[in-house]
């Protein structure tokens, strides 16, 4: 019991003793409640007055430092504690009350903004509100001369760098102002950095103290040190956790605005997904591979931006912060011969780095190539499978991933004796440099002196050295920076790529890729010229579909000198117009009578292979250009136009609702007040009601599948119609959209058609189509066309023609059934 008191006695006056010996602080006379604020007191006393001990002041300055800095981390720590606690209580107390049932995931704001609801963690109840904001029109049209221009005035700048021009003009759509987030969080990220840099040069000191204190024996001195160690901690570790946090969130933000802006240009009314495949670039693995340019380039370019300002920022900041701090210590000499040394090394690993921005970019372009064959390969499974196309395809995929796998390799290869380099370099030289350096000022001192204290030669000995291998640990962050500039240099040139070329093809102006008018540009030096390649006149909001005089040439590089299809077409419905036609002998003047239909007017397009019917509906969807100036293309405006390809379409991982009302979706769908009964209704005018006995009730509108494979053939067809009764559009043209479809079947669709009074345009290749048509334009296959109205004497005649022809084929038939009699007879006898 006694030993007990003596060792609590002992305990006390060392305690006591502590604070007397190390800042000259007596608390003997102090009571518990004052204790904090005299502590305070007397630590502040000691760095405001110039008078107190040197020792006692720096110790003072160290404690309080450490104190702010842990009681900033810890009230940080506790203030994120408790809103999380507080945001968990009020998601449970949401969650008590009755589920909003939600039949939309997104609302509509009246600014054109969208807010939508997405589920996030495991629980599907806790759902973070998204505002997506409306689209800048204006800025694509202002940044598109920033693409256009790119590198086409740079003769006159001395210090040109093609890299450093093209993040400055991806820069802007990161961060698009100064006041952004994104520019908020990069300031944060510079504090922390700083500050990072601030503690280690603290810690640097407080490690020469505490290795003065072991040396001297001064234990007491050494647990107040060791204290501050401990506190300091805090900060520091919180600093690195903080800079890699706001490192990933600044690059998931800067991906967040690349992909929207790409997106907004990719994916709007000018069609840029589908003109792309006209570009000049339209070959670049960038265009090519655009899934993987979207998909993986941006994130990899993201990614490679944000650590690249790291880690050029925290050696930058070292350097400037050490070099000050050691400047004092090894002078000016010490100083310049560690940045002599660097440049020298720099330059040496800069010469021998290896090209890795090309390397990369290939690697890049590799990855995309095998990433889209399988892609290529599962979206036609059932194609190749009947085919028994699989060694084929085989060869192709391993070609392709042994090309990946040498590019990989190769990026790999030529790092190694790089980095056998840079090891050497920035690991031992310049840590031996740093040996020298450092020893600098003690053997000067020693030399002059000539007293050798041991002690503070050791203070700051350790402390130099700690300064000079973060110095050296900063220089080669630096240095092995040089090789992730050279791969966010690749990342650059290809994300510059994908936005130069999105931003021509999403111009008003896109010239389909020609570059005839470029050498004309060039001989004439007429800069007029340039823009006016696609020449030809498209007339909105018309009510019928007219063409007037349009050349329809295949879009090339070569322009209006293309390969032409068709030569000066001419047509119009409803054909209220009389059509006129000087064209050739091929084409007959058909009645001049003025044709006052209704809605109801229906043409029929016929033609050999290629001679270019899907380019008719190409052109009235203006997907395809017209070129010759004198043609004038009217069309309605836009939900009154319906155009089917040959193909139907079926998005990916829809409900069967949603194939049924493509292209709207189902969310506008119930905005707008549409019901499932109505589908239904429609499901049984094209004959495809019996699918809905699949699910219960009407659940099979809700069933998600791939449909494009669960459907038949001709229920796809069907289908299309569907959507045409759904949309109701007053013009819709078809392309071959019955070629699936029993005879009976076809008959009753056409004729829903005429029941509904649409006005369509058909393209097929069976003249026994022309039944249910006003007009037939036949496309002969050399340039050459002919209209005919299908309710004149003229069309009769050749009808009956037709007739007459087929009749004598029958007469025939006799003759050729004893021919087949006695070739059955011969193989009987073999
Ligand atoms: N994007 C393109 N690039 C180059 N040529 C094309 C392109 N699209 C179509 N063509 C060519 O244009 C020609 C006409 O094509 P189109 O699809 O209009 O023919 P079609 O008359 O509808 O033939 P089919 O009856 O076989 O569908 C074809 O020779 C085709 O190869």
């Amino acid at each position: 019991m006694a030993q007990t008191s003596i060792s609590t006695e002992k305990l006390r006056r060392l305690l006591l003793r502590l604070p007397y010996e190390c800042l000259g602080l007596d608390l003997s006379g102090v009571g518990r409640s004052k204790f904090v604020k005299t502590v305070l007191k007397h630590l502040w006393q000691l760095i405001r007055n110039p008078n107190s001990a040197v020792n006692h002041r720096k110790r003072a300055q160290i404690i309080l430092i450490t104190l702010a800095f842990s009681v900033a981390t810890a009230s940080s720590g506790v203030i994120y504690g408790l809103y999380k606690v507080v945001s968990n209580l009020r998601t449970t107390a949401f969650t008590q009350k009755p589920a909003m049932r939600r039949t939309r995931s997104q609302i509509m704001l009246d600014n054109g903004a969208r807010v939508m609801y997405v589920p996030y963690e495991e629980n599907a109840d806790n759902k973070k509100r998204v505002l997506i904001r409306p689209r800048n029109d204006d800025r694509y049209e202002h940044d598109k001369f920033l693409f256009k221009y790119f590198g086409k005035n740079n003769t006159s700048q001395l210090f040109y760098s093609k890299f450093l021009s093209q993040l400055s003009i991806i820069y802007r759509i990161l961060v698009p102002k100064f006041t952004d987030r994104n520019s908020f969080l990069i300031a944060i990220q510079i504090f922390f950095l700083v500050m990072r840099t601030w503690l280690s040069l603290f810690v640097a000191r407080l490690d020469g103290q505490i290795v003065k204190d072991i040396i001297s024996g001064k234990g007491r001195k050494f647990l107040v040190d060791l204290l501050c160690w401990f506190l300091i901690a805090f900060p520091a570790s919180y600093t690195n956790s903080a800079i890699k946090f706001l490192q990933r969130k600044l690059s998931l933000n800067f991906r967040i605005n690349l992909t929207r802006y790409i997106h907004d240009m990719y994916l709007d009314k000018r069609l840029a997904f589908y003109k792309l495949t006209f570009d000049n670039q339209a070959s670049s693995s960038v265009i090519a591979n655009i899934d993987n340019s979207i998909t993986n380039d941006v994130t990899k370019f993201c990614d490679a931006i944000c650590s690249v300002f790291a880690n050029i920022a925290k050696p930058v900041i070292d350097l400037v912060f050490f070099s000050v701090y050691l400047r004092d210590n090894l002078g000016t000499f010490g100083i310049v011969g560690i940045f002599v040394n660097y440049f020298i090394t720099g330059f040496i690993l800069k010469r021998w780095t290896p090209p890795l921005g090309k390397l990369v970019s290939k690697r890049s372009a590799a990855e995309g190539d095998y990433y889209n064959y399988h892609l290529n390969l599962i979206n036609n499974t059932e194609e190749i499978a009947f085919y028994h196309g699989t060694k084929v395809e085989r060869t192709k995929v391993n070609a392709l991933y042994d090309y990946l796998m040498d590019q990989m390799l190769l990026v790999d290869r030529v790092k190694v004796n790089y980095n056998i380099l840079e090891d050497y370099v920035l690991k031992y030289t310049w840590s031996a440099l740093g040996y020298v350096f450092a020893s600098i000022p003690i053997v000067i001192t020693t030399y002059t002196t000539g007293v050798n204290n041991k002690e503070i030669n050791m203070r700051e000995f350790i402390v130099n050295k700690r300064l000079m291998l973060s110095l050296a640990d900063a220089g080669s962050r630096l240095m092995h920076s040089i090789k992730d500039i050279a791969q966010l240099t690749g990342y650059t040139n290809r994300i510059f790529t994908l936005l130069a070329v999105l931003h021509r093809v999403h111009s008003t102006e896109f010239n389909y890729g020609s570059t005839v008018d470029e050498t004309e540009l060039k001989v004439g030096g007429d800069s007029s010229q340039n823009n006016e390649i696609v020449r030809g006149t498209v007339q909105k909001s018309f009510n019928g579909i007219r063409f007037e005089n349009i050349d329809v040439i295949i879009p090339s590089k070569y322009g209006k000198e293309g390969t032409k299809l068709i030569n000066k077409l001419k047509f119009q419905i409803p054909p209220v117009l009389t059509l006129d036609n000087a064209n050739s002998d091929s084409q007959v003047n058909i009645s001049q009578k003025l044709v006052s239909q209704g809605p109801g007017s229906s043409m029929l397009i016929l033609g050999p292979n290629g001679s270019g019917k899907t380019s008719i509906q190409r052109i009235i969807a203006e997907i395809w250009p017209i070129y010759n100036k004198n043609g004038l293309l009217s069309v309605p405006g836009g939900s009154d136009l319906f155009c089917l390809p040959q193909k139907a379409y079926f998005i990916q991982g829809g409900t069967f609702r949603d194939q049924l009302i493509y292209p709207m979706s189902a969310d506008t769908f119930f905005d707008m007040g549409h019901r499932d009964k109505e589908l239904v209704h429609i499901l049984g005018e094209v004959k495809l009601d019996y699918l809905l006995k699949r699910g219960k009730g009407w659940q099979y509108l809700d069933a998600v599948a791939e449909w494009k494979d669960v459907l038949s053939g001709g229920e796809r067809q069907r289908m299309n119609f569907a959507r045409i009764m759904f949309h109701k559009p007053r013009f819709v043209v078809l392309d071959e959209s019955t070629n699936a479809i029993s005879a009976e079947m076809e008959d009753y669709l056409f004729n829903l058609l005429k029941r509904y009074r649409f006005n369509f345009i058909t393209i097929s290749q069976r003249p026994s189509l022309i039944k249910y048509h006003d007009l037939a334009l036949e496309i002969a296959g050399d340039e050459t066309w002919r209209l005919q109205d299908l309710g004149t004497d003229e069309a009769i005649t050749s009808i009956e023609k037709e007739i007459e022809t087929l009749q004598e084929k029958l007469e025939n038939v006799n003759v050729w059934e004893d021919e087949r009699a006695a070739l059955t007879r011969k193989l009987a006898h073999v």
